[in-house]
């Protein structure tokens, strides 16, 4: 789905903002007119959203584009949008402008930094204090000139078309963990977590590394606190027993799908995703176990912030269904200045060496998508 122009939009922060974003939501599409012979997901009035990961300053945007084009199963459409007295938005497609990496610099954590931070979580884990965290850390790269999102949307499309790409409001990425989808009373997720990469576990990166107690350990936790928090709000929840293998260009993950079935009372309203996004975020995936403490260690030991990059990612329609993954694999895109985050799931039993070299290669989606030539 393809949107352009903002005819609506929303800027929030702070806690609430799920509450905030559900209220307004549900406000926008009781005073909207909508004419939709299509009736597909996705039709109709559709929201980008784009949340930050943490409550503080939490700065996070809903956009509602003047137009939409959408492809579902060889059915396509184009919804557009007018307040009174708007004039129609224009379609004229200008090329995809190139641009060329001029420099790399450290962001808020350099790397040497991330390295300290790991050390310290695990130094924490073994005392006893938390069981796993995410910590995440940026790399800041600057172009030639203003940064068209298309190229590195595009870039990014065709090397990881198992990737959700998305671009909302200069958050550009292609992410291959799904928080959430919600189509009717079906809900689904992919959870990932555990990490290989090429080198990572000898010749084979699929192979004894991903196996490891450490990966297991890490993705364990991750399940868990996605079935927990959604299990709530379904009459069934159907989890894998066993992660099964994500191959990527590069890296490679476990990953469960699970698929739930909505309680009624939960699978209506135009809210319903964004409420339920409410309560799973954030995921040990991002954030860790147990989830508060391992929120306070992110805020302490990472000391930036991440804004969206790991916050949930994705679109939403009248409905209340819609499809949010997580922003991962991901930059912030400021004219010529890019912002690219990546992280790791840290166990008791992580090596503060292999975090930073994970880190690395889980940053090549958006670097190599910036050098494409
Ligand atoms: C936090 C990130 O990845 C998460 C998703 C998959 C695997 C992960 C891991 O093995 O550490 C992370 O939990 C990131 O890419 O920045």
């Amino acid at each position: 789905m393809v949107g352009w122009g903002e005819a609506v939009r929303l800027d929030l922060g702070g806690a609430d903002r799920f509450a905030e974003a559900e209220q307004w939501w549900r406000d926008l599409v009781a005073n909207t007119e909508v004419a939709d012979d299509i009736g597909l997901p996705g039709t109709g009035l559709v929201a980008f959203v784009s949340m930050a990961f943490a409550d503080q300053p939490g700065a996070s945007v809903l956009v509602v584009p003047k137009v939409v084009v959408g492809k579902r199963d060889g059915v396509v459409w184009r919804t557009e949008l007018y307040r009174a007295g708007d004039e129609p938005e224009g379609s004229i497609v200008e090329p995809v402008r190139r641009v060329r990496v001029t420099r790399y610099s450290e962001g808020h954590l350099p790397v040497t930094g991330y390295r300290k931070a790991v050390t310290e979580a695990v130094r924490r884990m073994r005392a006893g204090e938390l069981e796993k965290v995410v910590l995440a850390h940026d790399l800041i790269a600057e172009t030639d000139t203003a940064l068209d999102q298309r190229f590195l949307l595009r870039n990014l499309a065709a090397r990881y078309p198992n990737c959700w790409t998305f671009a909302v409001d200069g958050l550009v990425g292609a992410t291959p963990e799904l928080l959430l989808r919600k189509t009717g009373a079906t809900v689904q997720s992919r959870v990932l977590a555990g990490t290989a990469w090429p080198g990572s576990g000898g010749a084979d990166s699929a192979g004894s590394s991903l196996d490891s107690a450490k990966n297991l350990s890490e993705h364990g936790f991750a399940v868990l606190s996605l079935a927990d928090t959604l299990r709530p709000f379904c009459t069934t929840l159907d989890v894998p027993t066993q992660p099964r293998v994500l191959q990527l260009p590069n890296v490679t993950h476990l990953a469960s799908d699970v698929t739930g079935r909505l309680d009624p009372a939960e699978a209506t309203g135009p809210g319903a995703l964004l409420r339920l996004i409410h309560a799973v975020h954030p995921t040990a995936a991002v954030g860790g176990t147990p989830t508060p403490d391992a929120v306070a260690v992110i805020a302490e030991l990472e000391a930036m912030d991440r804004g969206r990059y790991s916050g949930p990612v994705g679109w939403i329609d009248a409905d209340g269904d819609g499809e949010l993954g997580i922003a991962l694999r991901c930059a912030q895109v400021e004219g010529s200045r890019v912002r690219l985050f990546a992280g790791c799931g840290i166990v008791v039993d992580s090596d503060p060496d292999a975090e930073v070299r994970e880190a690395a290669a889980k940053m090549l989606p958006i670097r190599d998508a910036l050098e494409t030539p």
